[in-house]
C-alpha cells in the first residue's frame, strides 16, 4: 500500500488547517450562539473581549489530529482508487479515473476519516465555544482548561461514548460530501489542463478551492446540526437525536437556520482547499 499520500495529506491538511482556523471559530459561535448578529459583530467582539487568541482556541487538538484525519482522508481515497482501478497517483493523468469511481473512493475517505475526526472535532468546537477570556482576573474559570482536560472531563461525565457525541451527523455531512469534493477537483483540474498533462499550479489552487466550496455548500446544512449535537447539554437544550435536532432547529430559527455559517464556510474554504491541494501534489510531484 503506496504511504507516501498519507504523508502529503497530513502536512498540506496541517497548512490549510491554520490559515482557516480563524475562519472555523467565527463559523461555530454563529452556528451554535445566538448572541452575534453576523460576521464582523462576532469578528468584532471576539477580537474585543478574547484579543487575537481568541480566534485560535481549541487549534493545539486539531493541528496534532490532522495528521491522523487527513492522512486517513487522502491516504483511504488514493488506495481506494488504486483498488478499483489499479493505477497508482502517477499515472491517474494518463489514465484519468471515472467520476463515478472518483466520487466512490471519496466517500469511502469520507466516511473514514469522519470515525477519526469524531473525538477531536467535538473538543475543538467545545473549546472554540468558550468566549472567556483566557487571562481574566476573579471572573469564572472557563469549564474546559485545554483539550486534555475537555477529554479527560467529557470521558470522566459521559464514558467513550461522550467521546462520539455528534459523530453520526458528522459521518452523514462527510461521506458524500467528500465525493463531491474530490469529483469537483478533478472535474476543474480536467477541464483546464490538456489530456495526458499535469494541472499546472495556478490551476490546483483554484481547482482545490472551489471544490473547497462546493463541498462545503452541500455540508452546511448536516454541519450546523453537528455543532449543535456536540454543543448539546452544555447549556445548550439537549436533543433525542439527529431528526429531533433539525426539526426543532428549523421550527424554532426558520429553514435560515440549516444556511447559518454558509458565507464564512465558503470564504474559509477556499484558502484553506487551494493550500491543501497544492502542497499534496507538490509533495507527491517530489517524491515521486
Ligand atoms: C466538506 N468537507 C467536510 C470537506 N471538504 N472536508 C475536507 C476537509 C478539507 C479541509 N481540511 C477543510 O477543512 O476544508
Amino acid at each position: 500500500m503506496p504511504v507516501e499520500e498519507f504523508v502529503a495529506g497530513w502536512i498540506s491538511g496541517a497548512l490549510g488547517l491554520v490559515l482557516g482556523h480563524p475562519f472555523d471559530t467565527v463559523k461555530v459561535r454563529l452556528q451554535t450562539q445566538s448572541t452575534y448578529r453576523g460576521i464582523i459583530d462576532c469578528t468584532v467582539k471576539t477580537y474585543r473581549h478574547e484579543s487575537i487568541l481568541g480566534f485560535f482556541k481549541g487549534m493545539s487538538f486539531p493541528i496534532a489530529s490532522i495528521a491522523v484525519v487527513n492522512s486517513v482522508l487522502f491516504g483511504v481515497y488514493s488506495n481506494a482508487l488504486l483498488a478499483l482501478t489499479a493505477t497508482s497517483h502517477h499515472e491517474r493523468r494518463l489514465q484519468p479515473p471515472s467520476y463515478t469511481h472518483v466520487f466512490i473512493a471519496g466517500c469511502t475517505g469520507g466516511f473514514l476519516q469522519a470515525y477519526c475526526l469524531a473525538p477531536f472535532d467535538l473538543i475543538k468546537v467545545r473549546l472554540q465555544n468558550q468566549t472567556e477570556p483566557r487571562a481574566r482576573q476573579g471572573g469564572p474559570p472557563p469549564r474546559y482548561r485545554g483539550p486534555v482536560h475537555c477529554a479527560a472531563s467529557i470521558f470522566q461525565e459521559e464514558g467513550p461514548r461522550g467521546l462520539f457525541r455528534g459523530a453520526w451527523a458528522l459521518t452523514l455531512r462527510d461521506t458524500p460530501t467528500l465525493g463531491i469534493y474530490f469529483v469537483s477537483y478533478e472535474w476543474l483540474c480536467r477541464q483546464a489542463t490538456p489530456d495526458g498533462q499535469n494541472p499546472s499550479s495556478t490551476t490546483v489552487l483554484v481547482a482545490g478551492g472551489f471544490a473547497g466550496i462546493t463541498s462545503w455548500v452541500t455540508a452546511t446544512p448536516l454541519d450546523v446540526i453537528k455543532s449543535r449535537m456536540q454543543m448539546a447539554g452544555l447549556g445548550q437544550r439537549e436533543y433525542q437525536g439527529l431528526l429531533d435536532c433539525m426539526v426543532s432547529s428549523a421550527r424554532q430559527e426558520g429553514l435560515g437556520v440549516f444556511f447559518r455559517g454558509l458565507t464564512i464556510n465558503s470564504a474559509r474554504a477556499f484558502p484553506v482547499n487551494a493550500v491543501t491541494f497544492l502542497s499534496y501534489e507538490y509533495l507527491l510531484h517530489l517524491w515521486g
